[in-house]
């Protein structure tokens, strides 16, 4: 039988295709997680061992499916055909978690100590319960911000996630087929499954032509495997089922290579054998390049926090002799280095440009993909729907001479209307365009109903031709094929003259192809047709039989451009964004499409040609090509990869069963709503519309937020490591802390609640202009490079507070004091430091937001700004509130402070510019 040579051939395809596409998460032995745990269960047991009939019975179902009214009744009393959504925490719990944090635990030990010390031991009539309503106050803000935060984010990733639905052929009795979504299915459906299909649910085979499936995602072993309807052998009886012994059933998850089927549905939802593996297992997601950059940036400011705070523990109780409020101090530093509001900010940033994009018709599956879309610089896609309408239109059918033929338009229709596998626009316009002439011309009506479908051999994209056997009343069966021109003429021996049935020979496939390619060149995709009487036994056709096949003729199709392509690529051309053509279709049509929109086509690769290049040359060559033609889906895939070993990010978009591995294989999948489920499943970035202007916004959206979040991480990264290094100058020299646990927590609270506003923030134009790659070390360094400018300021202002503003506000200089005057000194001197502190933090976020943040583009968000100058206000009138002052240990700043306020901010700022200067001049981005 060939069909043991027909499993080889897709093998062949998958085998290869599949080995660096991910498929599916795997641990070290090889096999996918899944893999490891749980049997098969009694229901799909049951399932794979009935006779299908009596299967169908007893789901009280049948070949034609079950009504629409029993489906709705099934649905309201099984539930959804999803997996149960990852159990979300009672509100109350999640509020209360958001509470439970270093911040607020060291918070609540400061309200402890307050308490005894002002309450409990205070004198009856003496009790200053304000440090712990202050407290409490700055508890409920952080747990507050941090729960809107982490909810807000959580929200909108799923209301993303409910946007992109996949929807399955449906069988109900009595109706046409139609689309539902896979969450509306249940059990005792008869769904209709075709190549590029999701498996929506897990189902019985009931009816299988050719029909092959990649299990990967399930067993780990990308080989397809081929299912039928058969039940499953009474070999197995005495163990209970796996996986691999189950040739009738189709587990959700998996996808449709090629073939098709009609299955009815056994298992839905958690029930599904993928539902209840992953309840037993579940598995976190694996992290993305930018999640690991993001910890480790949290990593090395949390070292750093471990070398520093004991020193300054020690420092402090050894040089001011006061254990307790040492530790106290070197905590809250440690507190208020450590970025506990980085990921929660970083996820708000992510959902807040998530939900953008998805107002301008891009939907992000990942928000990690938002970084990548900004960091790409190359982006290949394919042609059709993208480049052009997407409205294939059969514009000719001419014999081999070049006349117009019926036959051969007859011939090709007979094709797309009895195969069973893709269906396409192709296909949709020869059907289309058949039916209205045979309106007209009786001749050419119900030619259909004539002939009976013997067999067939499905499409797929490395042969890529299509053949049916079709017998006629008489009894006469013939095979007719269609496809690519060159690999239909592979398939010829013979061509079909004026006059009569001619060999082939050397000059006339010449010929033949060159007619082609002059179609191509006027921009009009082609096809070929051929057929031969088949003498072959029925059910035993494979690809093998598509051979000494007498050629007929061609179909040319008209697929205009699109009219808003030429300036979506000349944009993205702008923005560092070079566009390449990767396409299945022959170079001459794609090269005239890529001319009309204007890409500069200077090399050219095809398939053939891909193949013969060894890794390294084929990304010496890709680097200078624009056009990749007659590619196969692995073609694609290897394209993309080598692309990306020459050092581009590389985003690919497509919506084809044949653009899957290649989207798998890039930095950015992109896809489009109506791409086939495979294609959708792959991408991480679906837009609602084809087009590539779409994709224009979404690469800005993407540049914007990625911006505003690294903003976010390195401003607060050189914020945080400028306080340490003050604090630690200050525990050195200073007789007495430098501020207390409590004013350290407060500013901290005021910079959190400043950067909250940061995802609303303007971009600057020249950041939009050229993708941006994500580079963790670059924090590091900006954080060495900026964080100690502001300490230089903090220590100016401990000198001036020393030695000239507390002395003017105590009445004396530091060592000439009584307790009382000194501890006037001490809150005169915390006071000064905490404004000036409160100045610079907010100043190094502004300074720090851009290159050049004083013209207009780089301008603040009004929020922004709203946020941060009443935060300003707010903390430098508190020494003058009378309650909240005393209760930080604040006190009134006498005059002498404002001058050096001025002038730390006025340097500050001067001293920002020409580092920001010598910055860019060395590196060439800033942020
Ligand atoms: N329905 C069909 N019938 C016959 N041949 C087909 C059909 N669909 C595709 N082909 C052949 O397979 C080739 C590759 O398919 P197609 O052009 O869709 O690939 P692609 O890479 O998706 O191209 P594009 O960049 O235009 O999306 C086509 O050029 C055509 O010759
Ligand atoms: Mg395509």
């Amino acid at each position: 039988m060939p069909k043991t040579k027909l499993i080889q051939h897709i093998k062949n395809i998958t085998i290869k295709g599949n080995r660096n596409a991910g498929d599916a998460p795997r641990d070290r032995g090889g096999k996918s997680a899944v893999a490891r745990c749980g049997e098969l269960g009694s229901a799909l047991e049951h399932a794979a061992r009935a006779e299908k009939h009596d299967l169908l019975a007893s789901l009280g179902s049948s070949t034609d499916g079950i009504t629409s009214a029993e489906a709705t009744r099934r649905l309201e009393q099984n539930g959804h055909n999803s997996p149960s959504e990852r159990r979300r925490l009672p509100l109350a719990l999640r509020l209360a978690a958001s509470f439970v944090s270093p911040f607020t635990l060291i918070l609540a030990a400061l309200a402890a100590v307050s308490l005894y010390t002002n309450v409990i031991l205070a004198a009856p009539g003496d009790e200053d319960p304000s440090t712990c309503v202050i407290i409490a106050v700055m508890v409920a803000i952080s747990g507050v911000l941090r729960f809107v935060q982490e909810d807000r984010g959580l929200a909108a990733a799923e209301s993303l996630r409910k946007l992109v639905t996949t929807t399955c052929c449906v069988v109900r009795a009595g109706e046409p087929e139609r689309e539902v979504p896979f969450s509306e299915l249940v059990i005792g459906d008869v769904v209709r499954l075709a190549a590029g299909d999701l498996v929506p649910a897990d189902a019985r085979v009931i009816e299988a032509k050719d029909l092959f499936l990649n299990q990967a995602a399930l067993t780990g072993e990308s080989e397809p495997v081929e299912k039928t309807a058969d039940p499953c052998p009474a070999a197995v009886p005495s163990r209970a089922l796996t996986v691999g012994d189950c040739g009738n059933i189709v587990f959700t998850g998996t996808s449709v290579v090629s073939g098709s089927a009609r299955a009815v549905v056994v298992a839905t939802g958690d029930d599904t054998y993928v539902g209840r593996v992953m309840g037993a297992c579940r598995e976190r997601p694996a992290q993305t390049s930018f999640d690991a950059g993001v910890a480790s940036v949290s990593r090395v400011l949390v070292a750093f926090m471990l070398v520093m705070c004991p020193v300054v523990f020690v420092l402090n109780g050894l040089t001011k002799g006061d254990w307790l409020s040492a530790l106290l101090f070197s905590v809250s530093v440690a507190v208020g280095i450590t970025p506990q509001m980085l990921p929660v900010i970083v996820t708000t940033c992510l959902a807040r440009g998530a939900r953008e994009m998805a107002r301008h018709e891009v939907i992000v599956k990942d928000l990690a993909a938002i970084q990548n879309l900004g960091a790409m610089d190359v982006l290949c896609c394919d042609k059709t729907g993208t480049l052009t309408e997407d409205r294939v239109i059969l514009e000719r059918h001419i014999n081999v001479e070049g006349r117009p033929d019926d036959r051969v338009l007859r011939h090709a229709y007979l094709v797309s209307h009895f195969q069973t596998g893709l269906r396409n626009l192709i296909d949709e316009a020869i059907i289309g365009r058949y039916e209205s002439i045979a309106e007209k011309d009786r001749g050419l009506a119900g030619v259909a109903s004539r002939y009976r479908r013997v067999d067939e051999v499905p499409f797929d994209f490395e042969r890529r031709r299509m053949s049916v056997v079709i017998e006629d009343e008489r009894g006469k069966s013939q095979m007719v094929t269609k496809g690519a021109v060159r690999e239909v003429l592979a398939a010829c021996s013979y061509v079909e003259l004026a006059e009569g049935v001619r060999p082939l020979d050397g000059g006339l496939r010449t010929r033949l192809l060159a007619r082609a390619e002059d179609l191509g060149a006027r921009g009009m995709r082609t096809i070929a047709v051929a057929q031969k009487t088949n003498p072959r036994p029925v059910g035993a056709f494979g690809p093998e039989d598509e051979r000494d096949m007498v050629f007929m003729g061609y179909l040319a199709f008209l697929d205009p451009p699109k009219q808003s392509a030429a300036e979506a690529i000349e944009r993205l051309t702008k923005a560092g964004v070079s566009v390449r053509v990767v396409t299945g279709d022959a170079e001459g049509v794609a090269a005239c499409v890529c001319r009309t929109v204007g890409i500069r086509v200077e090399g050219v690769l095809l398939g053939p040609e891909v193949d013969a290049l060894d890794d390294a040359a084929l990304a010496a060559r890709a680097e200078e090509t624009q056009l990749f033609a007659r590619l196969s889906p692995l073609q694609k895939a290897r394209v993309v990869r080598a692309l990306r070993a020459a050092g581009h990010v590389v985003g690919f978009m497509g919506d084809g069963i044949n653009d899957a591995a290649a989207m798998r294989a890039a930095d950015v999948g992109v896809s489009v709503d109506t791409a086939v489920d495979v294609a959708k499943e792959s991408a991480q970035v679906i837009l609602t519309r084809k087009d590539l202007s779409v994709l224009v916004r979404g690469v800005r959206e993407g540049r914007r937020t990625y911006a505003n979040t690294i903003k976010y991480i390195k401003a607060t990264a050189s914020s945080n490591f400028g306080n340490v290094l003050s604090v630690l100058v200050a525990s050195a020299f200073l007789p007495f802390l430098p501020m207390s646990a409590l004013q350290l927590l407060l500013l901290g609270l005021a910079y959190t609640v400043a950067c909250a506003a940061l995802p609303w923030d303007n971009v600057e134009e020249a950041f939009l202009a050229s993708p941006r790659t994500w580079d963790a070390r670059s924090i590091v360094r900006f954080m060495l490079w900026m964080g100690p400018l502001s300490s230089v300021f903090d220590i100016v202002t401990y000198a001036a507070m020393f030695f000239v503003v507390a002395p003017t506000a105590a009445g004396g200089p530091w060592g000439a004091l009584g307790p009382a005057t000194a501890a006037a000194f001490v809150a005169v001197f915390h006071t000064g430091w905490f404004v000036e502190s409160m100045w610079t933090q907010t100043l190094v976020l502004f300074a720090l937001r851009g290159e050049r943040v004083l013209a207009s583009e780089g301008r603040p968000a009004r929020t922004l700004a709203a946020v941060a100058v009443l935060g300003v206000a707010a903390l430098t009138a508190l020494p003058w509130t009378p309650g909240a002052s005393e209760a930080l240990g604040l006190a009134p700043l006498p005059a002498a402070f404002w001058p050096l306020l001025a002038t730390c901010a006025a340097g500050y700022l001067l001293l920002v510019g020409l580092v920001k200067r010598l910055y860019l001049r060395r590196f060439d981005s800033l942020l």
